[in-house]
């Protein structure tokens, strides 16, 4: 009679005939299984704790929400625009694009984006929300902040973020992906070391966005 000793696989006989390795290879399974079942009733009782990535998905989404609330406000007819600034977890400046503090009534008739005459248009005259959500910064710099934007910055808007100190841009929509302009964008925020990245804002979460109407009766 063959004694176990304890903690030893029993023996089995493998398929090959080869018994010891089938039989480490069958305690080691056995061991596995243990732990996962072990691991699964852990992570029932335990309280969960969303780990560091979620936890910055739950933030991105949150400060998109904000830039996107942001963009509603903008007088644009065509294209509204949201940015919303953060250092380390803090708002610290939202803006949207809109015209020139005292001149929106002014220009009110010029939210157009085809004339003849280009200065018949918006384009001279609007600030971009990046530009607003700078100028209205609640810190003393934004060195080395985030900007969650709506839309791809323009080159513009580009050389504000890398002048500002700004190092990380999250957008929604690069709906001018294929602009001359867009391109010296990626080439100026690659260039000057600004990460920037696409982010995709579930479509419950735009609903949300959308239904909500302060004003409602
Ligand atoms: O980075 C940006 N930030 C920003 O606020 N805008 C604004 C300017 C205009 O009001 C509007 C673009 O207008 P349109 O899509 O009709 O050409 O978006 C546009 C860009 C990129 O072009």
């Amino acid at each position: 009679m063959v004694r176990l000793q304890h903690n030893m696989p029993p023996k089995t006989r493998g398929q090959h005939g080869n018994e010891e390795s089938s039989r480490n290879i069958n305690y080691i399974r056995s061991k596995k299984l243990r732990c996962v079942m072990a691991s699964k009733r852990k992570s029932k009782d335990d309280i969960s704790v969303p780990s560091l990535t979620h936890r910055q998905y739950e933030d991105d989404v949150y400060f998109m929400s904000v830039a996107l609330m942001f963009a509603k406000k903008s007088p644009d007819p065509s294209t509204k625009v949201g940015a919303c600034i953060v250092n380390e977890g803090k708002i610290v400046g939202v803006g949207f694009n809109m015209m020139p503090n005292g001149c929106e009534e002014a220009f009110i008739k010029l939210w157009k984006r085809d004339d003849e005459d280009r200065l018949k248009t918006k384009y001279p005259y609007v600030c971009h929300a990046e530009l607003n959500a700078i100028m209205n910064k609640t810190s003393v710099d934004v060195k080395g902040c985030t900007i969650y934007v709506t839309l791809f910055p323009c080159n513009e808007c580009a050389k504000l973020i890398i002048q500002s100190g700004i190092r990380k841009v999250l957008y929604l929509s690069n709906k001018y992906a294929d602009t001359e302009d867009n391109e010296a964008s990626v080439e100026l925020l690659n260039r000057a070391g600004v990460t920037h990245r696409p982010f995709t804002l579930k479509q419950e979460v735009r609903d949300l966005l959308d239904s909500i109407n302060p004003f409602a009766e």
